[in-house]
């Protein structure tokens, strides 16, 4: 069955921006912050669980989004749990974790889940883009885009339209798009 509209539920204004602008011509967008707990696990755990509970929310359709910022010298954390170390430690003492490692290269990790409602399984759609971590640069509106290097500029420094070509969340919507297409 054709999917002709999708409700996002985010807390993140930001993110919502860039999925409206990467997915808009493609399919309208509804959205709605609701605070759904977040469990501990695999990326693919907590992303399936997170779409669960807000399809349960709901009680209909969703999409939701994990992202998670993946140090490789570091085995492949803060991952999941980068919004709390973020908050806690701010750019700084994210590049001071990495201080003691030759490596700064890191995973900016997006994953998509999709749910057609209650008792159903979610879908995962995943993106993923390799850069190194650096000293901020550039615009502190969104997250960690001032400290993800990419081929020499960090996200922040990067004009919007190629950030929202070239990024993990890019790459996951290509992926959620070529889905929607099948359904059709
Ligand atoms: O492209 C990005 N560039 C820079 N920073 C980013 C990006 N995308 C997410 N972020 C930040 C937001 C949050 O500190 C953490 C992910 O946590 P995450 O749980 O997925 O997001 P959230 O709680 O803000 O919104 P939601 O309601 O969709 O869970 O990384
Ligand atoms: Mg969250």
């Amino acid at each position: 069955m054709a999917i002709t509209e999708l409700h996002f539920i985010t807390g993140n204004k930001n993110k919502l921006a860039e999925v409206q602008a990467i997915l808009g011509r493609v399919v309208p967008l509804k959205s709605q912050s609701i605070e759904t707990v977040e469990i501990q696990g695999t990326i693919e755990e907590i992303s399936k669980d997170k779409c669960t509970r807000a399809a349960a929310a709901v009680g209909g359709p969703v999409l939701t989004e994990d992202t998670c910022l993946c140090f490789n010298a570091l085995k492949e954390l803060p991952g999941p749990y980068i919004k709390w170390f973020l908050q806690a430690l701010g750019h700084e003492g994210l590049n001071n974790l990495l201080m003691a490692y030759e490596d700064k290269s890191a995973q900016a990790v997006c994953t998509f889940a999709y749910c057609q409602g209650p008792g159903h399984e979610p879908l995962i759609f995943e993106g993923r883009v390799t850069g190194r971590i650096v000293p901020a640069r550039g615009p502190t509106n969104f997250g960690w885009d001032p400290i993800f290097e990419y081929e020499g500029e960090t996200y922040a420094e990067m004009d919007k339209t190629k950030k929202n070509r070239i990024s993990h969340r890019a790459l996951a919507l290509d992926k959620l798009k070529a889905w929607l297409e099948s359904q059709v």
